[in-house]
């Protein structure tokens, strides 16, 4: 469903992507990992446009973002995109709305939603990320974990078919991984299509079909957790991850 192939980006003189390609069947959880600086977020960035490519393509059931370097129309754009949704490191949740107002802000203006039914679709999903009590509290109440909960029910808010998270626990506390990751869970058990970029290897290899390893700007393995983490082919993937579980 979603298709990436031949993606480049260069900022200046660095080429940040090169040459990315790879499928996302419906359904799938990709976890993507990989050293600092390998691109992983600047390849997640680029599937909502957050960032210009200088080359390839990407489609979402077909519809093109960009193709062979060249942009859809603004409103192609825009069905493409709104196919996403996506959750960062730092939740850029509104510091001035409460949590309510952060859910119901973009399905009201930019989908002309009624406010009885983004005030029931919010409920709901505070609901379904245990935050069903802080719906009037402001973002600067709440603890980290909380805070990318909200952020996660709030991308949810515009019923994306496709989640992308960025890092979504690198920010928090150790002790509020859990929280954020079990959301993240309940969404793989929901069949939801998700990529999550992540350092933390312990859930990619319980939660991901499929993983993804990025070394300077390239897919160098791509595997089932199994396959990356027991086979000796992928050795470039397992020399990596006895790195960082040093
Ligand atoms: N806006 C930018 N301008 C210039 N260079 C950038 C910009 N954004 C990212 N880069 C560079 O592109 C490279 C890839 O960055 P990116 O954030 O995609 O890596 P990453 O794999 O997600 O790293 P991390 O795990 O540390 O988040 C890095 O060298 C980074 O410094």
């Amino acid at each position: 469903m979603i298709e990436v192939s031949n993606l480049k980006k260069s900022f200046g003189a660095l080429d940040v992507l090169k040459n990315v390609s790879f499928q996302v069947e419906k359904g799938e959880v990709i976890a993507v990992i990989g050293p600092s600086g390998s691109g992983k977020s600047t390849m997640l960035r680029s599937l909502v446009h957050l960032e210009q490519v200088n080359g390839g393509s990407i489609s979402v059931d077909g519809e093109y973002l960009v193709k062979d370097g060249v942009y859809s129309s603004q409103q192609g754009i825009k069905q493409v995109t709104a196919k996403m949704g996506m959750v960062f490191q730092h939740f850029h949740l509104f510091p001035h709305l409460t949590v309510r107002e952060n859910l119901e802000l973009a399905p009201r203006l930019v989908k002309g939603e009624s406010r009885e039914d983004s005030q029931k679709k919010g409920s709901e999903l505070l609901q379904r990320v245990g935050l069903q009590d802080k719906a009037d509290v402001y973002p600067a109440n709440l603890s980290g974990g909380q805070k990318q909960r909200v952020a996660i029910a709030r991308a949810l808010m515009m019923n994306p078919a496709i989640m992308l998270f960025d890092e979504p626990t690198s920010a928090l506390d150790p002790e509020l991984t859990g929280e954020v990751l079990q959301v993240i869970k309940q969404l793989a058990s929901e069949h939801m299509t998700m990529i999550v970029v992540t350092h933390e290897m312990g859930f990619a290899r319980e939660v991901a079909d499929r993983i993804i390893f990025m070394d300077h700007g390239e897919i160098v393995e791509s595997g089932s957790p199994d396959q990356l983490f027991h086979q000796p082919r992928f050795e470039r993937t397992r020399a990596f991850l006895q790195r960082s579980l040093k």
